[in-house]
């Protein structure tokens, strides 16, 4: 059925105050859903009567062409007041706009691949909910989406009315992946609106419900993802998660560049796989070097939140679906991952 035919029934329906009910502005909020019509008479009140044949006569044109009429009667609403007509300042652009229910929204960036952002991000987000608070993990990272096999979620968010999405929930964490809209085995190529779009509906159409803090898992770098994120939503501070090496530091100090430039607050950098202590004989080495994040911290100013050992546990629990933080609760590891989440909550950032 479409909005057209339906309006070729309408037109043939008189208004007992002039016209079709169509072209008299009578017939308002139109809503065609495959065979069912739905829709608003506004009515004068006065003359109530005389449009319940209206109304009748409209079901009868919509059976006739097969569709099955939802209509409701409702009463004229005061006349609008005069416009306005004195000069105005011109509307403001539209900036970001808070998602229903969020309270914060935390990023948690790196300038480079593969340092370990969705990892940090994972485990952040298990610390936080085990510190009592209500999280949200949107994983953005459109190239290269990890969450649904960190938080060990799979499957399909469903969208029961079409509009909205369900968000899957693990771990006490709610959460939605770009990862979970394609096949696991694809590869996601998207060119840049798609990209945005997809972005976009993750934040404003995915039911987060209520949230202390939404935590923005990015993709690496400076790019389109991150400067729509800032853009659309009210981002309340950024983390930046290096590896202790120069290039990725160097990569890093771009990102905090552009949250700069976004007006984004740094609450602070993690150095990961900072150290690595040898799980035979306990012996400690720097593979990475190790300090690089912490003295850039200073130099910028900025907290150094922690510092991540290279660990083979906290790879085999992020990439096995249970974060360390909830596979391994009292382990030194996930003790690092708390004292974040309680950093962050103290400042009133999560
Ligand atoms: N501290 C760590 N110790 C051991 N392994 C780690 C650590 N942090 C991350 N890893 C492992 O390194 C790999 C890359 O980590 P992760 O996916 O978190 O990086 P990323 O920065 O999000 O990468 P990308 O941005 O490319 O998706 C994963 O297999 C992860 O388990």
């Amino acid at each position: 059925m479409t909005r057209e035919q339906v309006l070729d029934a309408l037109k043939g329906v008189n208004d007992p105050a002039g016209g079709d009910i169509v072209s008299s502005g009578t017939m308002r909020a139109l809503n065609v859903d495959g065979k069912t019509v739905r829709f608003v008479l506004e009515i004068d009140p006065a003359r109530a009567e005389a449009y319940e044949g209206v109304k009748a006569q409209a079901e009868a044109a919509l059976t006739a062409i097969g569709a099955t009429a939802n209509i409701v009667m409702t009463a004229h609403s005061a006349p609008a007041a005069p416009p306005d007509l004195k000069p105005q300042s011109a509307a403001a652009p539209k900036g970001p706009e808070k998602i229903p229910g969020v309270d914060r929204i935390l990023a948690v960036a790196s300038g480079k691949g593969g340092v370990g952002k969705s990892t940090v991000s994972a485990n952040l987000a298990c610390a936080l909910a085990a510190e009592g608070r209500r999280v949200g993990l949107l994983d953005a990272d459109v190239y290269g989406p990890s969450q649904p096999r960190m938080l060990g979620v799979s499957g399909r968010p469903s969208s029961p009315d079409g509009k909205t999405i369900l968000p899957l929930r693990n771990h006490g964490v709610t959460m939605m992946s770009i990862g979970l809209m394609t096949n696991d085995d694809q590869a996601v190529v998207w060119r840049g609106p798609m990209l945005m779009g997809a972005l976009q509906q993750m934040m404003t159409q995915v039911q987060w419900g209520a949230l202390d803090v939404l935590i923005v898992d990015l993709p690496p770098g400076t790019g389109d993802v991150q400067m729509t994120l800032a853009q659309k939503a009210p981002v309340d501070g950024a983390i930046i998660v290096s590896t202790p090496q120069d290039v990725a530091l160097l990569d890093a100090r771009k990102g905090i560049d552009m949250f700069n430039q976004m007006n984004v607050p740094i609450h602070g950098m993690i150095e990961n796989m900072s150290t690595h202590i040898c799980s035979n004989c306990g012996h400690e080495e720097h593979t990475f070097g190790h300090g690089g994040v912490a003295a850039e911290a200073e130099k910028l100013g900025v907290p150094l939140l922690a510092e991540i050992p290279l660990d083979l546990q906290i790879r085999l629990a992020a990439d096995g679906g249970a974060p360390i933080v909830t596979s391994q609760p009292d382990s030194p590891q996930a003790d690092a991952f708390r004292q974040v989440a309680r950093a962050l909550i103290n400042g009133g950032h999560a």
